[in-house]
């Protein structure tokens, strides 16, 4: 090749750079001019991550962002803003009536949440928290009986006995300290186990035990995938040509596996039990058009949605606990002076007595909401509660739950752990908005009242028999883990144990 061709082909490779990387940036430029037209409030976004490292040299966590950017917001007389991941606008409400008009009052403008999901290639993705439109409020109506008071109370039985075989682990063990996460996951999944699927999952008697590996599996939760969710749901028609799959191939096989084993079994053999897949079973008796695929993949999200967020509720609030004996004390106190009333039996109605231990999860899951963001799509064109500025149908909107939760205006001194909070009368002193722990409206969680109970359970069943102190190993604050799109901790929660002897 003579040295004229050479620099020819430099020339014209150089020429191609430049022209790509122009044209690059001046996509960014008009990308980033979005919020600019729309009169929306923004911080300045920077090429290529947007707002995404407009604070720190590192991607933060998806929480932690949120709150820096409602904090400078607010602080500038803000009720709203916009944001660019990458060079995707977001929009974000501030001013818990913006939250509420999202969430409650013009539902139908946010009725869906825009996660990526491909029912075909992944029939176990389709469930309740990612339908939308007319097919999830079908869904919606068929199985909310299946979560009402009686139905709920009816598991009480199954519940108690997965947290007696908790409490015969942690006292056959003895060791001091114990890894309370550990502890509260191995609980909740024998509780999904047994509430859900029917079956004893035996979490705590095999350390790879088939559901808890599965737990592990699913909520493992690494950069790349929370990006993968990101990404699919920014760009989803992309990510439908592309056949991205979110869950875990074997899950799906194990999840698939477990439910149509379950029902023909039960069908075979006349067999009927206090659980969701009787529920589901039932209800497929009167609705033909329920398919087997449907009940997996309501009955893997009941897995998928209760298991993580029950399990690290409870960690916190063991952890908080022992990090404020005076509380705990008094919890302890109203345990024992409840169950007095009931000859010392746990039973379902004494649960309902204990108002203060209400006030503790109350607190826990303001200081560590499990779901810290929510997530939205506005699906038609919207007029803002300003009268003036338009959100465009297409726009995908975070509510940010974490940072509402830890707003001084309404939670003075936020750091502090302090169930008084929760008094009725605190609480009616504050914006219903700016407390969204299970989210709100028509998409409220539908495992609440379900989740709430087994954390209780759990909770009784351990405060009742055992003291708990910090380690020295414990974190205090806690660290999160930062990979993760549920606010959890990536690391053991040591905590001391002491065996209450009266
Ligand atoms: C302490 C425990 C729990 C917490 C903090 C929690 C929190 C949440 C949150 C924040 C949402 C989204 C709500 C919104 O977008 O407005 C949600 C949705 C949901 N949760 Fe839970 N959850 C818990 C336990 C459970 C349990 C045990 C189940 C089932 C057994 C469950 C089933 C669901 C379902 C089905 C949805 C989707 C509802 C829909 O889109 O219609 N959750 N949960």
């Amino acid at each position: 090749m003579s040295l004229l061709s050479i620099s020819y082909s430099i020339l014209i490779s150089n020429s191609l750079i430049v022209l790509l990387l122009t044209t690059i940036i001046l996509y960014y430029k008009w990308s980033f001019n979005y919020w600019k037209k729309k009169k929306i409030p923004h911080p300045k976004p920077m090429i290529p991550f947007g707002n995404l490292l407009t604070y720190s040299y590192t991607l933060p966590s998806m929480h932690s962002f949120l709150k820096i950017t409602y904090d400078l917001m607010k602080a500038e007389g803000h009720k709203h803003c916009g944001l660019y991941f990458v060079s995707r606008p977001f929009y974000m409400p501030v001013n818990p009536e913006y939250v509420k008009a999202i969430l409650t009052k013009d539902f139908v403008h946010f009725a869906d949440r825009g996660l990526y999901y491909d029912e075909k290639e992944e029939p176990l993705g389709a469930h309740l928290l990612v339908l939308e439109g007319e097919q999830w409020r079908k869904m919606r109506t068929k199985f909310t009986p299946t979560f009402t008071g009686g139905k709920i109370k009816l598991m009480f039985g199954g519940l108690m006995s997965c947290a007696q075989k908790m409490l015969e682990v942690v006292q056959e063990t003895d060791v001091h300290p114990i890894d309370i996460k550990e502890i509260c996951a191995c609980f909740t999944t024998d509780v999904i186990g047994t509430c859900v699927f029917g079956i004893n999952c035996k979490s705590f008697d095999e350390s790879d035990a088939e559901f808890r590996r599965h737990g592990r599996r699913l909520f493992k939760m690494s950069f790349s995938f929370v990006l993968k969710i990101i990404l699919s749901s920014s760009f989803r028609k992309l990510a439908k040509l592309l056949q991205v799959k979110i869950v875990n191939a074997e899950a799906t096989e194990f999840f698939m596996e477990v439910v149509k084993k379950t029902i023909k079994y039960r069908e075979e053999h006349n067999v009927t039990r206090n659980d969701f897949i009787q529920l589901l079973m039932d209800l497929r008796k009167t609705d033909k058009g329920l398919s087997i695929n449907e009940i997996a993949a309501q009955s893997f999200l009941f897995f998928a949605a209760g298991f993580e967020t029950s399990s690290t509720t409870m960690t916190f609030c063991i952890y908080e606990l022992a990090h404020n004996q005076d509380i705990q004390e008094k919890v302890r106190k109203e345990i024992e002076d409840v169950l007095d009333k009931y000859d010392g039996v746990l039973t379902y109605d004494s649960v309902l007595e204990m108002k203060y231990l209400d006030r503790v999860i109350d607190e826990t899951l303001r200081k560590h909401p499990p779901v810290p963001n929510l997530p939205r799509i506005c699906t038609m064109d919207y007029k803002l509660p300003d009268g003036e500025n338009y959100i465009e149908a297409g726009t995908h909107i975070f509510v940010p739950v974490f940072a509402l939760h830890r707003d001084a205006e309404y939670y003075p001194d936020p750091e502090k752990f302090d169930p008084e909070r929760f008094t009725e009368e605190n609480k009616s002193k504050r914006h219903p908005y700016a407390y969204l722990p299970f989210g709100e409206g028509p998409r409220i969680c539908l495992g609440q009242r379900f989740g709430q109970l087994q954390v209780k359970i759990g909770l009784i069943t351990l405060i009742r028999r055992y003291c708990f102190t910090p380690n020295s190993n414990t974190p205090y604050p806690m660290d999160y883990d930062k990979n993760s799109i549920f606010l959890t901790v990536k690391d053991p929660v040591w905590i001391n144990t002491k065996r209450i002897t009266t």
